[in-house]
């Protein structure tokens, strides 16, 4: 798994105390003129410009906004080397693949479901198994929520989903069916390039000193993987738009923005390797009234375009985003069943 999938491991913390102050009153900053901030929505007009710009000319931009800071964004930018225009570009055909005629394409074809298939794991070493022949299926593009006891097993299953460890028996598998439900083909094993996972409290994850390093994190840095790096910073810049961060400037502390869009980045920075599954465990713990009805917001937004499961004790607040619920049950047993609420 990419270290963009999975938010760890991390590098060492290069932050020495506390959270930063804004770039525009940092001693580092240069005084006259004082730094632009650079919105989100910068990544990608580095690649839109109908000429795409030469390096030197994205240099000399830089060095004029004279601060050596946004010389680091954009040494973590893409520098010399730029994908066509947008609209040939191989990733736009990829991210395309949401438009609304493909989906109507993809419908009509049938549909693929997530499907865990008598899944039981016992951690190497130890006597007890954490989870008991564990089936469960969910269809691409719906909401499944897995809720239960404290230490009943569900963020074990999740990792097991992510691919952090492997079942001791059982298998998780993608499955294709035609429109009348009968399966098309071999099952697929899920690969843990395609799952994207979100922790509990993730901004606790957050090491770097800016948003633009945070999200650019284990991107390639060699001049060889610049095709790559435009490609990446494509996606980002799709993965921004859709948690709604495309305004927010990257060269804030990732610290300093609110508990919702802490969550919001920690989702973008997931959703760059466009997962085929997004799991989330518990993403309204710990976040004020406010910055948990934005994100329930959020993932309804998400939701018309990913599959996503969650592991939550917030079951009234997620309620109406829900196609299926398990309960898990001491010992690792899921049982499917509706929501107590
Ligand atoms: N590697 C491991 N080795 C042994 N026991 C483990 C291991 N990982 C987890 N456990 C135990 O497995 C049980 C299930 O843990 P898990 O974190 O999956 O529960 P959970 O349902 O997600 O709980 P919570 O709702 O509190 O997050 C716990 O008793 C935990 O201590």
């Amino acid at each position: 798994m990419s270290l963009l999938m999975a938010q760890g491991p991390r590098r060492p913390s290069t932050a020495t105390s506390g959270f930063p102050p804004p770039l525009s009153a940092s001693p580092t900053a240069v005084a006259t003129p004082p730094p632009r901030p650079r919105p989100a929505g910068a990544l990608l007009s580095l690649f839109q410009s109908p000429s795409p710009p030469c390096p030197s000319q994205i240099r000399s931009s830089a060095s004029s906004e004279a601060s050596h800071r946004h010389e680091a964004m954009l040494a973590a930018a893409p520098v010399a080397s730029f994908p066509p225009a947008v609209s040939s570009s191989p990733v736009n055909k990829m991210t395309r693949k949401f438009s609304g005629s493909c989906r109507a394409q993809r419908v009509s074809a049938g549909y693929s479901q997530l499907e865990v298939r008598k899944v039981s794991y016992r951690p190497p070493g130890t006597e007890q198994s954490l989870l008991n022949q564990t089936s469960l299926s969910l269809p691409e593009k719906s909401f499944g929520l897995i809720f239960g006891r404290s230490g009943s097993g569900k963020t074990t299953l999740l990792q097991l989903l992510a691919g952090l460890s492997e079942p001791t028996s059982g298998s998780i598998c993608i499955q294709k069916y035609d429109d009348s439900g009968n399966p098309t083909g071999l099952p697929e094993l899920l690969a843990s390039q395609r799952v994207g996972i979100v922790f509990q409290f993730p901004e606790r994850y957050f090491l770097s000193d800016t948003i633009l390093e945070e999200v650019t994190f284990g991107w390639p840095r060699q001049k060889a993987d610049n095709l790559l790096r435009g490609q990446l910073a494509l996606k980002l810049q799709n993965a921004m738009n859709s948690v709604g961060l495309s305004t927010i400037p990257l060269d804030e502390h990732p610290q300093s923005l609110s508990g919702g869009f802490k969550r919001r980045l920690a989702l973008a920075i997931q959703l760059v390797q466009t997962p085929d599954l997004l799991l989330l465990d518990e993403p309204l713990a710990g976040l004020d009234w406010k910055a948990r009805a934005d994100v329930v917001n959020l993932l309804k937004d998400l939701k018309k375009d990913h599959t996503i499961l969650v592991v939550s004790h917030d079951l009234r607040e997620l309620y109406p985003l829900v196609d299926r619920s398990w309960r898990m049950e001491m010992g690792g047993v899921l049982k499917e069943e509706p929501l107590p609420v």
